[in-house]
């Protein structure tokens, strides 16, 4: 569906915010663009709507080449971030716009409106005035809009960004739902990894403008291709090590990894989970420094710890058992946890 090749592209020479980004998504995927803030995502869906230039590189939807396509004719659909609804029309008129624009006549106009309202859980809501909805209503609004038109390509620009958490976490499920059931096509933005881990068939690390790494959800998180991708996804526990077999040479003594781990000198990252708790006599002797109860289902918390050697490392366990601030404890690490960063 959607082909980028060597994609380059900044704001005049000395910017460039994107350097030669390959990406390809297929037909019916949902592939969400993930990355610190600067790291060019938007620049790129701008680049696929035809909306800024790019210096090199080539754009391809369905097989043909964009340069010089005008954003109107790309059959793409962009709903950014803001959502700028018309508030002068009521929701109906906003999420006929598009069609008008592309003169579909009036009654199957309606029709489809009202399927879409369905769609997005605001039946019969056409002539309520924009202003009159919650933010959450909005969004809802503006994703029917983009939608009216089936575009062949679907982007968003942080669809969710200005939602609540409790409403971001409904609203990107329902999404994902959507998504499948009208097997729509999807490029989607966002520096939440939780909301593309649950969107996304594929997502795609984004650091600097480059693209950093590309895989599944899980893949991503089993194995993140570097300490930049790791420590993204939240993981801090990142050393210098060397693989043996079976085992590893760490600034925290020898960690087993798991069987088959590619021998040599690398990063490794060692998951919070992998950090086990044990008592001060066994084990790499540390103080806790630091506890974050982070809520959630699990109750868990998050302990920083200082190992009499080697950096501070995290682990995570269960409320209940969690040790107090400035306790001795012992830690023992259990491999599947214990990650080999980079391919192989
Ligand atoms: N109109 C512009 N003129 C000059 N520089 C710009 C312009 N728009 C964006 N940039 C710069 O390009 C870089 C990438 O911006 P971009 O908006 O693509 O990043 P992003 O990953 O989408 O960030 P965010 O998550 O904050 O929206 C940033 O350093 C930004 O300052």
């Amino acid at each position: 569906m959607l082909r980028l090749g060597g994609v380059t592209a900044g704001f005049g020479p000395a910017q460039r915010v994107l350097d030669g980004v390959d990406l390809e998504v297929a037909d019916h995927e949902t592939v969400c663009v993930l990355g610190p803030s600067g790291s060019g995502k938007s620049t790129l869906l701008r680049v696929i709507a035809g909306l800024h230039t790019p210096d090199a590189g080539s754009v391809e939807l369905s097989g043909r080449d964009q340069s010089g396509v005008p954003p109107h004719r790309r059959g793409v659909g962009l709903m950014f971030q803001d959502h700028q609804l018309f508030p002068q029309r009521d929701v109906g008129g906003n999420v006929a716009f598009g069609l008008r624009m592309r003169g579909t006549a009036r009654r199957e106009a309606d029709h489809r409106v009202a399927e879409l309202l369905g769609l997005v859980g605001l039946p019969g809501a056409e002539r309520r005035a924009v202003t009159s909805l919650s933010g959450g209503e909005q969004q809802r609004v503006a994703l029917a809009r983009a939608l009216a038109p089936q575009p062949d390509l679907l982007m968003l620009d942080e669809p969710l960004g200005q939602l609540d958490r409790g409403l971001r976490e409904r609203l990107v499920v329902e999404l994902r739902a959507l998504f499948r059931k009208l097997r729509t096509t999807v490029l989607a933005v966002t520096h939440d990894q939780g909301e593309a881990f649950v969107l996304a068939d594929r997502v795609v690390v984004m650091n600097e403008g480059r693209i950093a790494q590309t895989g599944t959800p899980l893949e991503v998180w089993q194995r993140p291709a570097s300490e930049f991708v790791a420590r993204f996804l939240g993981f801090d526990n990142v050393v210098d090590g060397t693989v043996r077999d079976g085992a590893a040479d760490t600034p925290w003594g020898v960690l087993p990894v798991e069987e088959g781990t590619r021998t040599g000198t690398c990063q490794l990252l060692v998951r919070p989970a992998g950090v086990r708790l044990t008592s001060p006599q066994d084990g790499l002797r540390c103080t806790v420094e630091a506890r974050t109860f982070r809520g959630g289902d699990a109750a868990e918390v998050t302990l920083l710890l200082r190992p009499e050697t080697g950096p501070r490392l995290e682990a995570s366990c269960p409320l209940r058992e969690a040790p107090e601030d400035g306790a001795e404890v012992g830690v023992t690490f259990d491999g599947r946890d214990v990650v080999r960063l980079g391919q192989g």
